[in-house]
């Protein structure tokens, strides 16, 4: 499903009224008629049926004035209050405005401060308020007579569902212009836009329904807007169906790399990680000197021990070794605990080099690339990155408060620049491929904010990846997996005991719950 800005979302408007012929206010009526269907379903949890609608002037206002008159011709009590200069009102808001008022429905115009404390008054005593006020028409920040009537609409305990968007949440990339409502449940116009997914306007939108309004689905697909939402089918369609006649070499071999003296732990749950991901076979590279307690708390996976320069560290007289094993594997992951070293940029330079199989690099890997970022330029294969944001600024030079501003353009940016795979983790998860394409993970939860989540997630790609899932569809389905893994453990332990393992062991069933086995 795509994910869309304002802009973006006006010209499928366009499109739908100027190719299709499908006027505007058709599409309004659809709108008010989806927002009514959501009002009723939330009116029937509350005692009181009374519904104010707060509209603005312009079309997400029209919207509201539709809901209102569905639900007077339903019987509801229904108040509309609509802020500011009614002669600027929006050419199709304007012809539901006068239908209201052909109905005798309760339309007042809000002028003047004076009037917001009886407009308190009345949002308090109702059952559900509706927010019509902006949606993606918001364009500066909200000041004077609405910000006044946000702030009533945020004092009162009543319930809001807001249209489209929450008012005061910019839908181009989720910034809060001054105030924003803050909804209970937001009813999303035939596609999210960016500020629905984005923190912090994601933490405005409360529960998210999508409805579709009518503008041809095949003008959407015909949109190259590069954003998309992953979804729960999208990941079933990436997860192969197993056939009965396979075995394990089926389900490929992984590699990793991983570990140093006391980051065994790193290791480890990458390796769990990429067998309960499916991967049929894994092997371990490991310095020598932690063999024996991999292969205590490995029972699954093969350890290949390497003759360590520095007690406890994979060095490059290790490299002839790694080459070789991983020319027998189907994927190769580099990082999860290996330790800092100038060492293992030497080893990646060489795994680079010589590497026909996709590789994933996560932690050290990544710190080690943050001084000599030019040598991914030698991988020929696919290559997954997996940073968290604070790895991707050391990789970036780019301030951490920055990329959170924008973590879509600077993701895609940094795919495209070293034709990589770029998994930046964190709220939310982003998924760039180097073709320009985006995909935003809204799955997972603050409980997974735990050491060793990412090492899991590395394993997780590194699994699927090693039963020959193209690599974009791998990292899709990795992020979306690890997410669904730690809602579900939050689900059982909450957000503060969850700790990676939990994860793990949540993985089977996620993966279950998508696939169906
Ligand atoms: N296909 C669809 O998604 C459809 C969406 N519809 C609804 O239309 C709105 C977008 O409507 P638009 O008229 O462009 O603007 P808004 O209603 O969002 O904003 C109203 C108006 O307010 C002015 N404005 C902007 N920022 C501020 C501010 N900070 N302070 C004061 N005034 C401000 C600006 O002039 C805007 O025009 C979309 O979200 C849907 O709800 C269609 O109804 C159906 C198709
Ligand atoms: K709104």
């Amino acid at each position: 499903m795509k994910v869309v800005d304002g802009i973006e979302m006006k010209k499928l408007d366009r499109k739908a009224m100027e190719e299709y012929g499908i006027p505007g206010v058709i599409l309004m009526e659809h709108a008010g008629m989806a927002v009514t269907e959501e009002i009723l379903k939330d009116l029937a949890h509350q005692e009181n049926k009374e519904i104010v609608i707060v509209c603005g002037t312009g079309n997400n206002g029209g919207d509201g004035v539709v809901a209102a008159r569905h639900l007077h011709q339903k019987g509801f009590p229904v108040k509309v209050r609509i802020i500011g200069d009614i002669a600027r009102i929006s050419e199709d808001a304007k012809i539901n405005c006068d239908i209201l008022k052909k109905l005798r429905v309760d339309i007042k115009t809000i002028i003047d401060f004076k009037d917001v404390p009886k407009l308190s008054e009345e949002l308090s005593r109702c059952g559900v308020i509706v927010d019509a006020i902006f949606g993606t028409g918001l364009n500066k920040e909200v000041q004077g007579l609405t910000r006044e009537v946000i702030l009533a609409v945020n004092r009162t305990n009543t319930y809001v569902l807001s249209i489209d968007i929450p008012s005061g949440v910019r839908a181009s990339d989720g910034h809060i212009c001054g105030i924003a409502v803050k909804a209970d449940k937001t009813v999303v116009l035939q596609l999210p836009k960016i500020g629905n997914i984005q923190f912090p306007g994601a933490d405005y939108a409360g529960e998210m329904v999508v409805k579709d309004i009518g503008i041809p689905h095949e003008a959407i697909e015909k949109s190259n807007f590069p954003i998309n939402l992953i979804t729960a089918d999208m990941v079933q369609a990436i997860l192969p169906q197993r056939r009965k006649d396979t075995h394990k070499g089926n389900y490929g071999k992984a590699y990793i790399v991983a570990g140093s003296t006391g980051m065994t732990g790193a290791a480890m749950l990458t390796c769990e990680a990429v067998l309960r991901s499916g991967a049929g076979l894994l092997k371990v590279a490991i310095p020598q000197s932690l063999n024996n307690i991999m292969e205590v708390r490995l029972t699954e996976a093969i350890t290949v021990p390497l003759p360590e320069l520095k007690k406890g560290v994979v060095g490059i007289s290790d490299i002839e070794k790694i080459i070789k094993t991983m020319q027998e594997s189907d994927v190769i992951a580099v990082g999860p605990g290996s330790g800092q070293t100038r060492e293992l940029e030497e080893v990646l330079r060489n795994i680079f080099e010589a590497a026909t199989i996709p590789i994933v690099l996560d932690a050290d890997a990544l710190n080690a690339l943050a001084h000599r970022q030019e040598i991914l330029k030698l991988i020929k294969s696919a290559a997954v990155l997996t940073p968290h944001t604070g790895e991707m600024s050391r990789l970036t030079n780019i301030p951490v408060e920055e990329i959170n501003r924008n973590r879509i353009q600077i993701a895609l940016e940094f795919a495209k620049k070293w034709n990589v795979i770029l998994i930046l983790k964190g709220a939310r998860t982003i998924v760039a491929s180097p073709d320009g394409k985006v995909f935003v993970n809204t799955t997972g939860n603050p409980g997974m904010a735990t050491a060793g989540s990412g090492d899991v997630l590395t394993g997780i790609v590194t699994g699927l990846l090693a039963q020959g899932i193209q690599p974009i569809k791998a990292a899709i389905a990795a992020v979306y997996l690890h997410g669904v893994a730690g809602d579900r453990a939050a689900a059982r332990l909450g957000e503060y005991g969850l700790i990676a393992g939990d994860i793990v062991l949540e993985l089977p069933y996620a993966i279950k719950e998508i696939v169906g086995k």
